[in-house]
């Protein structure tokens, strides 16, 4: 049986690592991914996704081979995989289409120290991006990495005075009064609940329907936990969605948990928003969802 032969249960049509890489090639041509690679007895080269190291190595050379990006993460924090992030961008540009506009403006919620999908958005498809994030450290390497591929003038990286924020402060503050409106917005959203007694100890997924995962888990606690974990913070984005629905076209959030997804739908419901939609994302062994809403007339499918 060929693995992964089901269309619904690939990855975007249009995502480069549908076509798994070429390891043993790459590795010959990118001496530092080469040092994380093993070689098996027949000549190939394979990963260990257990070693963080590893992944960190694996992200970069992708991004640098698929993207011409060069990117460096802060220690400890979270490493992001390129086939997932990709997927997000591709479904965004799926429900922008029909728009059809000329330039397009993002927010990227928690955009992480990497600025990954603000690099990726600007870089691909020359959006103009928002990235917001509230750890210092973050925002310090996120800036670099804008600096390092010269995109400040597509990216701007947003230091989020409130955790508890979402679009108010950047909204409120005085700069945000005159720019324009944005387009979308996207957030790959703390999923873990720091409120539980052991946050990090829940299984989320059946193990008897899906194996568990290829990758070992990245990032700080900070980076991956709020109050609530993603549910919460996602009902936070639907709450202040309704205090700028002229700011912003399309609302939109990843969603960690399958459970989550209807969730999320019943928030927006209770809210009378109508006008959404939801996703899969499929990568390997990894199922991501995502919700997408709107308060204007538009067409939202997916
Ligand atoms: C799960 S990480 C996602 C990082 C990156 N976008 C990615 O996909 O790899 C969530 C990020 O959101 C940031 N964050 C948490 N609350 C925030 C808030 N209210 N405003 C902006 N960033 C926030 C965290 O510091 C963290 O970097």
């Amino acid at each position: 049986m060929v693995k992964n032969s089901n269309k619904k249960f690939a990855m975007h049509p249009r995502n480069p690592l549908r076509t798994a890489p070429n390891y043993t090639k790459l590795a010959i041509k990118h001496k530092d991914f080469r040092h994380v690679c093993e070689l098996e007895l027949n000549g190939k080269v394979s990963l260990n996704f257990r070693n963080e190291r590893t992944l960190r190595e694996l992200t970069k050379m992708l991004l640098l081979e698929y993207f011409g990006l060069q990117v460096d993460f802060a220690p400890g924090s979270l490493v992001p995989t390129l086939a997932l992030r990709l997927n997000y961008i591709l479904w965004l540009e799926d429900l922008l289409a029909p728009q059809k506009l000329d330039a397009v403006r993002g927010i990227d919620i928690g955009c992480g120290s990497s600025c990954i999908y603000s690099l990726l958005g600007a870089k691909k498809n020359m959006w103009q991006m928002l990235a917001l994030e509230s750890k210092q450290t973050n925002i310090e390497y996120a800036r670099q990495n804008v600096a390092r591929n010269e995109l400040q003038s597509l990216i701007e990286v947003y230091a989020q005075p409130d955790k508890q924020s979402i679009f108010s402060s950047y909204f409120e503050s005085e700069s945000a009064a005159t720019k324009a409106n944005f387009h979308f917005c996207l957030c790959n959203p703390p999923f873990f609940d720091s409120n539980a007694a052991n946050p990090f100890g829940g299984n989320t997924r059946n193990p008897q329907r899906r194996p568990a995962p290829n990758n070992v888990r990245t990032g700080s606690a900070e980076e991956l936990t709020c109050a609530g974990g993603e549910v919460q913070f996602v009902q936070r984005i639907v709450d202040e969605s309704e205090m700028y629905k002229e700011r912003v076209l399309i609302f939109s959030s990843m969603l960690g948990v399958k459970a989550n997804v209807p969730k999320i739908m019943d928030y927006l419901r209770e809210r009378k928003i109508s006008n959404v939609c939801s996703t899969e994302f499929h990568q390997g062994h990894t199922t991501r969802w995502a919700v997408a809403w709107s308060h204007q007339p538009i067409c939202l499918s997916d």
